[in-house]
């Protein structure tokens, strides 16, 4: 392999993972980025999306620049941030969190916005958010009971997955899918394809 076709997925997601894989891109290394995921003051999901996945790039580029062997890697990083108008639902490990997430995206539209970044061989940060509609059905107390018990929206942004029960939930989308799991396919393989990373190098044959 070149060494420029070396690719670091700065994400501890499995989701992020699977996801590539699932695009027969085969990430090189994994380098979980531990940043301060807080909002701003009045910050808006899409401007945290944007900033979030930005600060997780720029830490495995510090990270790699004194290495040899990835300091020209590509990086890519990404950040799913889950808002019902400009209100953040933010993971969460507490079940009265959780519930009142789903409560509140219970019969509603809310937004989707992952921020993707990209980090050229040469040291080029490309930056992109992508948004997706999506709105739940009304959800029962005894539903979201359930759900909570389930455990599923434990580490998800929103309290909830789309690849799991929640799928259930949905009435309708518009926009990317992958988006919402985490890492919005099309984009990714458009930025990386932009910037000379052949995608396809790891296609499997039949
Ligand atoms: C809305 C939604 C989010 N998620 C997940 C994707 C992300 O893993 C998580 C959002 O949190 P993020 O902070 O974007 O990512 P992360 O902390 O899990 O991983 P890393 O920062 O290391 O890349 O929520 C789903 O799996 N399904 C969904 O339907």
């Amino acid at each position: 392999m070149a060494l420029e076709q070396k690719l670091i997925l700065a994400s501890g997601s499995p989701r992020r993972l699977d996801l590539l894989n699932q695009a027969g891109i085969k990430p090189s290394r994994l380098m979980p980025m531990d940043i301060d995921e807080t909002p701003k003051k009045s910050e808006h999901p899409r401007s945290l999306a944007r900033r979030l996945s930005t600060e997780k790039a720029e830490a495995a580029h510090a990270a790699v620049n004194g290495d040899p062997g990835w300091r020209h890697s590509y990086i890519l990083s990404a950040d799913t941030v889950v808002a019902v108008g400009r209100r953040i639902l933010e993971k969460t490990e507490y079940t009265e969190e959780a519930a009142s997430a789903l409560h509140l995206l219970s019969g509603r539209g809310h937004w989707v916005y992952t921020g993707i970044c990209l980090v050229t061989p040469g040291g080029q940060f490309r930056q992109k958010v992508v948004q997706t509609k999506v709105r739940f059905k009304r959800l029962s107390t005894r539903e979201i009971e359930n759900y909570i018990a389930s455990g599923e929206w434990r580490g998800k942004a929103g309290a909830y997955a789309i690849q799991g029960i929640a799928g259930s939930f949905v009435q309708k989308l518009v926009g990317s899918y992958t988006n919402v799991v985490g890492l919005p396919l099309y984009e990714v393989a458009a930025l990386l394809t932009g910037e000379g990373y052949d995608v396809a190098a790891a296609w499997p044959e039949a």
